[in-house]
Order: C-alpha cells, then sequence, then structure tokens
C-alpha cells in the first residue's frame, strides 16, 4: 500500500493565559490509500486539534514542536502540510485533497445559501468548471448519497432537511472534490442508530469507489470496530496503542484500551456492570510525568511508570503499544 499522508513526531501546544497547554505529544502515524483509520480517546485527549493538523487548521495561539511534519502525497509530488501559508497552497488541504465532515452538519452550511449553491461554490473554489457542470456533479453527488430527489433537494436551505439528511448533504458536499483523504471528526455521534448505521455503510462504500484514506475520529470504539481498517488509541495527546482493529479489540495490551473496551456496553449480557475507566483526565495544565496514563492506571508495574515516559514497544508488524508493561522489545 502506499501512504496518502504521514505523520511524524506531531507536537502541538497552544499559547493561553494560564500557560502552555500539551494538547498532542509526539505523535506518529500514517494513512494508506483506501484505508479508514479510526482515532479513539476520550473528551481532551487532542483527537480533533490532530486533525485540524492535517489542514493546517489550528488557531493562532497553537505553537508546533520543531522536528513536526505532516507529509501529504499528491500526484504531483509531496506536500509539507505545516510549511503551507497562503491561503492558494493551502486549498489543496482544505477542501482540495483533504475533505472534513463534522459532528454538527448545521456548522458546515451557511443557513441563508441554498444547500446547491454551496456545493457548487465548494466545487468552483477547487476545480475550473462551469457553473452548469458543477450543479451536475452536485446533484449527481447528493444522488449517490441516498438522498432521493436530489434535483429538489439541490435548491433547498439546510434548515429544511432532517439531521441524517443534512449528515448525507455534507457527506455529498465534502466528497463532491473527490479528495484523497476525508477527515471525518465524530460524524454519527448526533445521529440516531438506525441513520448512524446507515451513515457508516456509505462511507464504506464510498471508500471502496473512491479509494480514498478516511481518519474517523469518535471517542466510541463500538463505531471504530464498524468502520475501521485500523486504530490509534490516544489518552492525554499521545498514541498509546495503533494496529489492525480486530487485533487490537481482541488482544488490547495498553491498560487503557482495556478500559475503554471493558467500557462498552455487552449486548450478551445486559445485566453486565459498565467499567468506566476509573478516575478523572488531569488537566491539560498538570500533566503527569512518566506514562501519561499512571495516575488511572490499574496495572502500575513500579516507580518507572511515573517517572520514565514509556517508548513504542511492538506487539508485532503492525501493532505498537507504549506501556512500561510490554517495555522489553523496542519497536
Ligand atoms: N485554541 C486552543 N487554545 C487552547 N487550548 C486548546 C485550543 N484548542 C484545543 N485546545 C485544547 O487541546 C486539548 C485537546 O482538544 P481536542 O479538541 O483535540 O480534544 P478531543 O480529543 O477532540 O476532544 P472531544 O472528544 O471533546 O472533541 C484540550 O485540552 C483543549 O482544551
Amino acid at each position: 500500500m502506499t501512504a496518502l499522508i504521514e505523520v511524524k513526531n506531531l507536537t502541538i501546544q497552544f499559547r493561553t493565559d494560564e500557560g502552555l497547554v500539551t494538547a498532542v505529544d509526539d505523535v506518529s502515524f500514517s494513512i494508506d490509500k483506501g484505508q479508514v483509520m479510526g482515532l479513539v480517546g476520550e473528551s481532551g485527549s487532542g483527537k480533533s486539534v490532530t486533525a485540524k493538523a492535517l489542514m493546517n487548521l489550528n488557531a493562532r495561539n497553537a505553537v508546533y514542536g520543531p522536528e513536526s511534519r505532516i507529509t501529504l502525497h499528491t500526484e504531483a509530488g509531496p506536500v509539507e502540510v505545516l510549511k503551507l501559508k497562503t491561503a492558494r497552497d493551502l486549498k489543496i488541504v482544505r477542501g482540495g485533497a483533504i475533505s472534513k465532515i463534522f459532528q454538527e452538519p448545521m456548522a458546515s452550511f451557511a443557513p441563508a445559501i441554498t444547500i446547491g449553491d454551496q456545493m457548487v461554490e465548494q466545487l468552483r473554489l477547487h476545480a475550473d468548471m462551469s457553473k452548469a457542470k458543477a450543479k451536475e456533479i452536485s446533484v449527481e453527488m447528493l444522488d449517490r448519497v441516498g438522498i432521493s430527489d436530489p434535483s429538489r433537494r439541490f435548491g433547498q436551505y439546510a434548515f429544511e432537511l432532517s439531521g441524517g439528511m443534512r449528515q448525507r448533504a455534507m457527506i455529498a458536499m465534502a466528497l463532491s472534490t473527490k479528495p484523497k483523504l476525508l477527515i471525518a471528526d465524530e460524524p454519527t455521534t448526533a445521529l440516531d442508530v438506525t441513520i448512524q448505521a446507515q451513515v457508516i455503510d456509505l462511507m464504506k462504500d464510498l471508500v471502496n469507489e473512491f479509494h480514498m484514506g478516511i481518519i474517523f475520529i469518535t471517542h466510541d470504539l463500538g463505531v471504530i470496530a464498524q468502520t475501521a481498517d485500523k486504530v490509534a488509541v490516544k489518552y492525554l495527546g499521545r498514541i498509546v496503542e495503533e494496529g489492525p482493529v480486530r487485533e487490537v479489540i481482541r488482544n488490547p495490551k495498553h491498560p487503557y484500551t482495556q478500559g475503554l473496551l471493558a467500557a462498552l456496553p455487552k449486548l450478551d449480557d445486559l445485566d453486565a456492570p459498565l467499567t468506566p475507566v476509573a478516575g478523572d483526565i488531569p488537566s491539560p495544565l498538570e500533566r503527569p510525568t512518566g506514562c501519561v496514563f499512571h495516575t488511572r492506571c490499574p496495572k502500575i508495574v513500579g516507580d518507572v511508570c511515573k517517572t520514565a515516559l514509556p517508548h513504542d514497544s511492538r506487539v508485532d508488524a503492525s501493532h505498537r503499544v507504549a506501556c512500561h508493561i510490554h517495555a522489553e522489545v523496542p519497536a
């Protein structure tokens, strides 16, 4: 497989009145063409900040670590995303080769412009085409994501559509420019389960059809299990475990991943108590020393957990974990 995007040693801090807040800490991963990567972790683990970095879209108070690199591989050659500065150059990662869908579709549609006009505008921003051609592609895309009567919907406003329909329209808009990478940030969280399942199926179809990569962000490992090929588990800005989704779910190595899995409801035993990961997420201003998870970890092996940062160890060729329990084999 060919890497579509490579993230290396990504570190992001934010300047705040209280001091520097670390949101992403030395994160590396890559996504191949046609691959779906799930990014999972509790609130505040830095999932959205990581995703925004892929579009060089973080707020002005963001400070990137000097080693941070994000390389997007395009047909015209590699693009260093964090070095893009002008609006013209940034177009490639903002709606061109990379597109994003959000949890709340109302956020991506202007309320007073029809869905169709917004789709046409988006298309013409990224490709040199006539209005008529842009309309044709937009209606086709609305049809493709399962919106009935797409020509009529094209002329409607976002508020006239139901929640599930709006979500589909947003996916249609994001995909109309044929992005190579789709960032889906909690795209199904606000939907009821039936529509959530439809949107997940739709995304799977689209990966097969367009052969694009997807980064799927969620706090729900159950959704990841249905959608992703591989998963990266994040805690306080660090990837603590990464591997093929089935392997990580069947054979989780990090106590945090084990905790997230134990917190999922079990359909075959509905009376079993849910056991959330114990303890509270520390404030990002008071990051624990050593392993960032040690203040909540039920499997501490000794002082090393409080003093030394665990490095990645290989479980096998595609599965890695950063935990002192597994520290024997360096990655
Ligand atoms: N512009 C900013 N200034 C200061 N801190 C910020 C800024 N943007 C994000 N952060 C902080 O970065 C950390 C990571 O935030 P992020 O939104 O990526 O988390 P998340 O894992 O996506 O959480 P959620 O699941 O709640 O969306 C948080 O502590 C957040 O407060």
